[in-house]
């Protein structure tokens, strides 16, 4: 049996690490980073948000964590994230993954989840 995403993605600390590359590449990426800049102001909010966004990704992978953050409509509702943003943001995600040393199969998995999500994102 394959091991469930959660797994391979190391479990909580792996899921960790994904997360604090993830927030890195965003705020050096041209595409997206005037939208997570302005958190560095609060690093208590930038806690929060990382520790939502882990729980988030370890429920969606077959973890034992709890989400207790917004849904992914109500996070982004009024941003008007544009689907240039979206493939930033996804393009991201695979080279934290990378970064990560996570394989193929992992960013295959990562890519199809966050594909299902686009239409609760984009546009809110
Ligand atoms: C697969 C795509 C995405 C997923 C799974 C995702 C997930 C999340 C999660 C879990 C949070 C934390 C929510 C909370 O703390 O209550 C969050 C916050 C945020 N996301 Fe996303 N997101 C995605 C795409 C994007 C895109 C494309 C943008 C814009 C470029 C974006 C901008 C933000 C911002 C600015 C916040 C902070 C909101 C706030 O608390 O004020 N996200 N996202």
């Amino acid at each position: 049996m394959t091991p469930s995403l959660y797994d391979r993605l190391g479990a909580s600390a792996g899921i960790a690490k994904l997360v604090d590359k993830l927030v890195e590449l965003h705020l050096a990426n041209p595409v997206v980073k005037q939208r997570f800049l302005p958190y560095l102001e609060s690093p208590e909010r930038v806690g929060e948000i990382k520790r939502h966004s882990c729980a988030f990704l370890a429920m969606g992978t077959g973890g034992p964590a709890e989400y207790a953050g917004r849904s992914m409509p109500d996070t982004h509702r009024g941003m008007n994230i544009s689907d240039a943003e979206y493939m930033a943001v996804i393009d991201d995600i695979l080279a934290a993954a990378r970064a990560c040393g996570l394989g193929d199969d992992v960013q295959k998995d990562l890519l199809s989840i966050a594909w299902s999500l686009k239409g609760d994102i984009v546009r809110q």
